[in-house]
Parts: structure tokens; C-alpha cells; sequence
């Protein structure tokens, strides 16, 4: 070797860790887009079987379809998750962990936005500037970090059409206007659908079965048609349902007593307190449950728990 090859070698490899060894040093302080991180999923599948109470058909198709989605170097359109579910069965808790799972700061990140529809979509009458703010968003944050989290809330409060305006984002193409959509997660919540659901989870359990034995092809074709035939559901005869651009539509199913109790336990744990089990019966027994004759499901899920446990 040549004094001045290898002398031109070790420059090279010291600037190469020098500049590896800034940017891990500015993203320890600064958050980064780090696209290609891969997902850990055994991370994600325990925290959702500890944490997501009776939902075990949510956490089995949210672990496949982000597992499926990350590991995939290439995917041909972003990702589309639509959840769906009765008050307080866990959409947004379920939102907040997966953003954690694919950007640490979880909803503080600036890779990952919430839109809630009747905080930033209120009037009827603007939806045309809305459609245009979104787009201008959106093409935005993934222009700036192409595995940006959008989590659209209150999706059934949301004016029909505004969601349309999002479709070419959704799309197969590979850009659109020269920027690429094909690693960014887009997640749809909604009370549409709920009905729907729990008739089922009803009918199930009516019969005898176990909820647990409620598969997603029992609830996921009457789920879109459901969504797609409601004008209150934000998808009313939309073009995300017409041309298949949502990936998955995930039903949160409604909560009984025993889940209420868990979440009661877990709202102690997180207090620092030891576990009551009679203020664990007082607090489940406070809340409403539904049907009126066989009283199974909870009113709000599990939404009021915390602040009834102020109270004891
Ligand atoms: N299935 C669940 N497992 C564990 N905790 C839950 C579950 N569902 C709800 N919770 C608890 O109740 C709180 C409220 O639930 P969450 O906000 O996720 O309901 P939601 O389904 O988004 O309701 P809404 O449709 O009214 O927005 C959560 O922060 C969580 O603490």
C-alpha cells in the first residue's frame, strides 16, 4: 500500500464514523426520522396482551398488519388502519402505544399528528379549505420524514368529503407531485360501526359462545359495508372504501364488568397503589352497563374509570 491511499483510507473512515457518531449524537438530543427502524414487535405483542384488555381481535390484527407493514422494505402504499369500537374500549389507549411502538416520543413526536375532527374540522361550510389544509399537511410532514403517523379522531364527526381529499395520498403511486407516501401510517378512529358490533359480540355471547371465539371474518366485511352506508361514520360513500384503499378495518369490541375490574386494577398499579379489590367492586359497580335486560356491556367502556377512582 501507498502511504497516501492508506492515509487517504483512515481519513475517510474516521470522517465516516465521525459523521455516524454526530448524527447518533444529534438524534440522542434532537428527535430524528429514523425510516428505517425496524419495529419491535415482541415489544409491541407484550405490551398490547398486558395492557389492552378483552380486545383480542384488535391486537391480533394491529401486531400482523404493522409487523407485515415494517418489515416490508418496499410497500406499494402507505398503511390504513380503521378502527372501530363503542366509547372507551380502548382506540385512542391503542393509538398512543403503537405511536410509541414506531416513534419513541409516541403523540409528543413531531413525526407523529393527531386531527381530531371537532377540534380541527368544526364547520360545515369550510370543507373545502380543510381538504386543502390537509393536503398541504400532510404533503408537508412526510416531505420532512416519510414514516410520519397520522391519527385522524372522531372520524365519525368528521363532514363527508373531507377525508377524500387524502385518497391520492393513499393511493398506489409511487409519488405524487415527486414526494412518497408509501411508508407513512395513516389510523382512522371511529365510533361508526359499533352498533354493528356489539350486536354481534351479542349475539355471541346470547348463544353461549365465547367472545374470545369471535373471529374478524365475522366482523370486518359488515364493518365496511356498515361504515361505507352510514352518512355519520366520516367515510360515507367514500373513495378510501370505493377503491380498497383502507388496508384494515378493526373492531374494538364493548367491554364487560370483568374488563372494567381490570382496568380499574391497572389505573391502581399505574398510582403506585396496592390493589383494593373492594374499591375495585365499588368503582365497576358505579358504572352503567348495557342492554337493559341483561346488563353485560359498559356504557362508556372504560373512559370513566380514572376519574370514579378520584373518589375512593
Ligand atoms: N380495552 C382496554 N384495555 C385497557 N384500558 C382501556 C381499554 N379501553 C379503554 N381503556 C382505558 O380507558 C381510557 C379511555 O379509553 P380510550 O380513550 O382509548 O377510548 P376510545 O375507544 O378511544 O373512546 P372514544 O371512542 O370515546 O374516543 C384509556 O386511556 C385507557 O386507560
Amino acid at each position: 500500500f501507498e502511504p497516501i491511499t492508506v492515509g487517504i483510507a483512515i481519513g475517510a473512515a474516521t470522517a465516516l464514523t465521525g459523521y455516524l457518531s454526530y448524527t447518533d449524537l444529534y438524534c440522542r438530543f434532537a428527535e430524528c426520522c429514523r425510516e428505517k427502524q425496524p419495529l419491535n414487535a415482541s415489544a409491541l405483542k407484550l405490551e398490547l396482551e398486558e395492557k389492552l384488555f378483552g380486545q383480542h381481535l384488535a391486537t391480533e390484527v394491529i401486531l400482523k398488519a404493522l409487523t407485515g407493514f415494517k418489515n416490508n422494505k418496499n410497500p406499494k402504499k402507505p398503511l390504513t388502519l380503521s378502527l372501530h369500537g363503542w366509547a372507551g374500549t380502548g382506540k385512542n389507549f391503542v393509538s398512543q402505544i403503537v405511536a410509541e411502538h414506531l416513534h419513541s416520543k409516541g403523540l409528543r413526536s413531531n413525526f407523529v399528528h393527531l386531527f381530531v375532527s371537532t377540534l380541527h374540522f368544526p364547520h360545515e361550510q369550510q370543507i373545502k379549505l380543510y381538504q386543502d389544509q390537509l393536503q398541504g399537511w400532510i404533503r408537508g410532514n412526510v416531505s420532512t420524514c416519510a414514516s410520519s403517523v397520522f391519527i385522524f379522531d372522531e372520524m365519525d364527526k368528521l363532514h363527508p368529503g373531507v377525508i377524500d381529499a387524502i385518497k391520492p395520498f393513499l393511493d398506489y403511486y409511487e409519488q405524487v407531485d415527486g414526494v412518497s407516501y408509501r411508508k407513512a401510517i395513516f389510523i382512522f378512529l371511529s365510533n361508526a360501526g359499533g352498533d354493528l358490533i356489539t350486536k354481534i359480540a351479542l349475539d355471541f355471547w346470547r348463544a353461549g359462545r365465547k367472545r374470545e371465539d369471535i373471529q374478524l371474518k365475522d366482523l370486518e366485511p359488515v364493518l365496511s359495508v356498515g361504515v361505507f352506508n352510514n352518512k355519520h361514520s366520516g367515510l360515507w360513500h367514500s373513495g378510501l372504501i370505493d377503491r380498497n384503499l383502507i388496508d384494515y378495518f378493526i373492531p374494538f369490541l364493548p367491554l364487560e364488568y370483568r374488563h372494567v375490574k381490570m382496568c380499574v386494577r391497572a389505573e391502581m398499579r399505574a398510582r403506585g397503589s396496592a390493589i383494593d379489590e373492594d374499591i375495585v367492586t365499588r368503582v365497576a359497580d358505579e358504572m352503567t352497563f348495557f342492554p337493559k335486560s341483561e346488563k353485560i356491556y359498559s356504557d362508556k367502556g372504560c373512559k370513566t374509570v380514572q376519574s370514579r377512582l378520584d373518589f375512593h
